[in-house]
């Protein structure tokens, strides 16, 4: 039996990062109907509301959990949905933590391109292929733009919102891989397995982007 076949067809279980998307992805859930609040500060993992379990983990494992079904649907950003290149049901695109994912070296910089500095490997190799640069790939965890800065790399690919961050550290954007933002993510048995909890939250959610539009 998978995971999701274990649980009452009436209860949800939601997969969603800590970090910057959490309180949006909350405040849209409770406006779409769903009984949340915010965790308050604690080391609880696991919150519980009336028929709703919300696991808060870390972005690149929402969908590994909506893909095996432990949770029935989730938030990611669309950045970290490709990276995991888990073929998970998508059906709403809920428009925040609106951002790109790019090509940035320093301002200046015209050498070839050895070695890039990513914390978007499988996007980045994809992108590096399509565009014939036969450079390495290094994989970074944080401040990835660092690694222009300080040379260990030619070029970076990673997130550009406001642009801030370049224009901070003398670096230039050279090319747009793709635009991300926020996506509701959901287990396709769950969605047989809990229609009538995942029906109207998908419906309220669709209703509440399309207002905002
Ligand atoms: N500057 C930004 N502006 C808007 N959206 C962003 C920005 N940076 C990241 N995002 C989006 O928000 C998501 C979550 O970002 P967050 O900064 O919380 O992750 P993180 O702390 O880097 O991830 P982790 O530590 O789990 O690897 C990203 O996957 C992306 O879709
Ligand atoms: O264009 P901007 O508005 O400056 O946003 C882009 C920055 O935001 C993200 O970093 P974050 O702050 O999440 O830190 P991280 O590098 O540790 O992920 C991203 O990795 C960029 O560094």
């Amino acid at each position: 039996m998978t995971p999701a076949a274990k649980r009452s067809p009436d209860h949800l279980t939601l997969a969603l990062p800590k970090g910057r998307i959490l309180e949006d992805a909350i405040a849209l859930l409770s406006r779409a109907g769903l009984p949340l609040s915010m965790p308050q500060a604690s080391r609880a993992l696991r919150h519980e509301f009336e028929g709703v379990t919300v696991l808060e983990l870390r972005n690149q494992d929402v969908p590994v959990y909506v893909d095996l079904g432990v949770a029935d649907a989730g938030i990611v950003g669309k950045d970290v949905l490709i990276e995991s290149g888990r073929a998970v049901y998508e059906p709403v695109d809920l428009r925040f933590a609106a951002c790109h994912l790019s090509l940035i070296r320093e301002n200046g910089a015209t050498g070839p391109i050895h070695r890039v500095g990513t914390k978007y490997p499988h996007s980045a190799r994809e992108y590096l292929n399509r565009e014939g640069i036969p450079a390495e790939i290094v994989k970074l965890s944080g401040n990835i733009e660092l690694a222009a800065l300080t040379g260990l790399a030619d070029a970076v690919i990673d997130l550009v919102q406001t642009g801030g961050t370049l224009m901070a550290n003398n670096l230039q954007e050279i090319d747009i891989l793709y635009h991300s933002s926020a996506r509701l993510i959901v287990n396709r048995a769950a969605l047989k397995l809990r229609r009538s909890r995942l029906r109207p939250l998908i419906a309220n959610l669709r209703e509440l982007v399309e207002e905002k539009a």
